[in-house]
């Protein structure tokens, strides 16, 4: 049967309204835990201000202990957000219900009574990757750390893309929506946006978005920005935009900085054609990359965000590429320490070189 949801305009919905929008998801026991309101109330001392960790466009995010004692966050859906977002968190439980992943958000049940909707996830206290990069109050993350975050999340990435029946493609990758654990393990959580791709992904992988385009802007692959076209390779750019987010350690935009440094990407191509590389990725990473690491880094990082979907590497070769590069710096620390096996050391500044055919930037980064 259609959804009706599907062919609701967004609009606000008034509380009477939203128990008629709202179609309880109907999740077998076994796919997902049913928790009583009774619950959920229980688990936030009554969505006490305190358990409250961050709002979102849908409404607010709690941490909250179940009645077995696990730490868990729910998400309160308020029926003034727009229908459209309810549809995203429908869209997201029912996706996450049946995937499972070691690098995907584990989703533990949800609250379906009354008036109230509330998925309940499992608590990531490793907070997300682009606070652990540029937000106040966690030490630097290491290189190799970073490096395993991203061979993570690549793995899950490659897994939605292809392990299961039907190609889902995320739609909404940004290191916000990567969540750590307390062992720094990666997960890719925020699968509103999600969707279904084609049974086999080599026939039509594209799928086009009749509603609005939504997502953060400097994430969005050119095709999907201009043409509304989603497809797993607008996956591979946004992982691509993050990727550089890891080496510089800085957002794609930030407006605080002076205007020829604000774009993340104008100053990564300025520092490869002048080779400042060095100078310019996260002083924190200084002297603890190795260059042949950092090569094979910077090239699958370019090679998603070329310009064109097509000459985007499939997320099984961007996990693989990751993984080479970790091996690459394993192999050259160790050589490292052989040579000094109490001693500090720092790696050489070799020069970067690159395939001029990889770095096809669209012009709507710089
Ligand atoms: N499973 C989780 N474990 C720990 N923290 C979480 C978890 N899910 C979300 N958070 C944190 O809660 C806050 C709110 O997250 P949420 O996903 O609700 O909104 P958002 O990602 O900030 O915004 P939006 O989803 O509207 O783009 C963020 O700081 C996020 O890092």
């Amino acid at each position: 049967m259609k959804n009706p949801l599907c062919s609701l305009p967004c609009f606000s919905v008034s509380k009477k309204k939203y128990s008629q929008l709202y179609q309880r998801s109907q999740l077998p026991e076994g796919l997902c835990r049913h928790f009583s309101l009774a619950q959920i109330k229980a688990a936030t001392d009554n969505f006490n201000e305190d358990s409250i960790i961050g709002r979102g466009d849908y409404g607010t995010a709690y941490k909250g202990t179940t009645n077995d004692g696990t730490i868990v966050v729910l998400k309160r859906w308020q029926s003034e957000s727009g229908s459209y977002l309810l549809r995203e968190m429908q869209n997201e439980v029912r996706f996450l219900c049946q995937l499972r992943h070691p690098h995907l958000a584990s989703l533990i049940g949800i609250c379906e009574e009354g008036n109230e909707a509330i998925p309940v996830y499992e608590y990531m206290s490793g907070g997300a990757l682009s606070d652990r990069l540029y937000g106040q109050g966690y030490a630097p993350l290491l290189w190799k750390q970073r490096l395993q975050i991203c061979v993570g999340a690549a793995r899950g990435l490659h897994y939605l893309h292809t392990g299961a029946k039907y190609a889902l493609f995320h739609g909404h990758i940004t290191s916000r929506n990567l969540l750590l654990n307390e062992e720094l393990s990666c997960k890719i959580t925020d699968f509103g946006l999600s969707k279904l791709g084609s049974f086999c992904m080599s026939k039509a992988s594209k799928v086009r978005r009749e509603s609005k385009i939504k997502g953060i802007h400097g994430y969005m692959a050119p095709e999907y920005a201009m043409h509304g076209e989603l497809t797993e390779k607008s996956d591979v750019f946004s992982f691509g935009v993050v990727l550089f987010e890891v080496l510089f350690g800085r957002p794609e935009y930030d407006s605080s900085l002076p205007e020829e440094k604000r774009y993340l990407f104008a100053m990564a191509m300025e520092s490869i054609i002048e080779g400042t590389i060095y100078h310019a990725i996260d002083p924190q990473l200084k002297g603890r990359i190795a260059p042949e690491c950092l090569n094979k880094y910077l090239e699958i990082a370019f090679s998603c965000v070329h310009d064109k979907g097509s000459e985007r590497p499939e997320m099984g070769e961007v996990e693989v590429t990751l993984e080479l590069a970790l091996e690459l710096q394993d192999r050259a620390d160790a050589e490292m320490e052989a040579i000094n096996p109490c001693g500090q050391y720092m790696h050489d500044e070799a020069p970067i070189s690159i395939d001029a055919e990889t770095i096809k930037i669209s012009s709507l980064l710089i």
